[in-house]
């Protein structure tokens, strides 16, 4: 039989993940999410045929695995209000929040839980994301398998055995989307500033990152090698790239990754502060 899974707020993320399940085939009335949105509740009970309610305890009552998918800032309110339930139950508990430790929303949930810890990105929500994963020691095999099995429902899943590679995973995919649409940006400003109509330009530009990405995942040979292919020897592609070197593309990428760790960490450590029991 499935395993009950709830999630815990019902928005972007959530739909995402449950959405994704069920097109995977997961039962929708194994799953059930919540909400003070009663009319998104209506909705996605009729549209997806899952279990909604505005009660978050009482939605734990029955739950194998229970999906945190509210905003961080709420968090803490979020789980006091569930630590009763939770610790009734001893659900596995995973979480997609940014910037909060597994032992912070272990302690605001009681102590002592099965927690994954993820760090998503936005093309989740086309199921094109890219998740890294942490699991606390009290995770056992199986419940690695089925966090696995709703994060893969949107996209890719990386494990990682140290939770501060989550802010590392954050550098790389959970604020990646955004430098590559910083990137399409550019090179349709670039387009437009070489003559092409913007949505001209645009529609080259975003297709060529689709189809580099495409190829670089089925290619045998690594992007460097990929690259290297498009650079014929006194061509138009080797100027272009060493323009970009020299102006210091792989410098920029490597401060913007570390400032983007060093936030993350600011981020825990900030919302950390508010833990009752520390
Ligand atoms: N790495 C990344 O890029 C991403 C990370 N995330 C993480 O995912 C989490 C969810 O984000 P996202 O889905 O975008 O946010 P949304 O605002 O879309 O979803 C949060 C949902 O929680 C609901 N909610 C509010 N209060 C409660 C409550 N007390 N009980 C139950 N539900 C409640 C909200 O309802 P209402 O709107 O009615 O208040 C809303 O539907 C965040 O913690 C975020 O950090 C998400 C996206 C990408
Ligand atoms: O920018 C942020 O803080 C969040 C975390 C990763 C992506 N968005």
């Amino acid at each position: 039989m499935a395993s009950q899974v709830t999630f815990i707020g019902a928005g972007n993320m959530a739909s995402a993940i449950f959405g994704g399940m069920i097109d995977n085939g997961y039962p929708a009335t194994a799953i059930t999410a919540t909400s003070p949105d009663a009319e998104r509740l209506t909705a996605l009970a009729a549209e997806r045929g899952i279990h909604t309610t505005d009660d978050n305890a009482a939605a734990v009552a029955e739950a194998d695995v229970v999906v945190l998918a509210v905003k961080p800032q709420i968090m803490r309110e979020v789980c006091e209000g569930l630590r009763d339930a939770v610790q009734a139950r001893r659900p596995l508990i995973v979480s997609v929040a940014a910037g909060l430790t597994a032992e912070t929303l272990d302690t605001w949930l009681g102590g002592d839980l099965a927690v994954v810890r993820c760090m998503p990105n936005t093309p989740s929500l086309v199921g094109a994301g890219a998740s890294g994963l942490y699991a606390n020691a009290r995770v056992s095999d199986a419940q690695r398998e089925l966090a696995t099995t709703l994060l893969e429902a949107v996209g890719i899943v990386e494990w990682v055995d140290d939770e501060a590679l989550l802010e590392a995973v954050t550098a790389v995919s959970g604020s990646g989307p955004a430098y590559f649409f910083l990137v399409f940006e550019a090179l349709e400003e670039a387009g437009v500033r070489l003559g092409l109509p913007a949505a001209t330009a645009r529609r080259l530009a975003l297709q060529t990152g689709l189809g580099a990405a495409t190829m670089a995942q089925r290619s045998e040979h690594d992007p460097a090698q990929l690259r290297r292919n498009v650079m014929s020897p006194g061509g138009t592609t080797e100027r272009a790239i060493h323009s970009l070197e020299d102006g210091g593309l792989r410098e920029l990428f490597a401060d913007a990754t570390e400032a983007c760790a060093a936030r993350a960490r600011e981020m825990a450590a900030e919302l950390g502060e508010s833990t009752p029991n520390r």
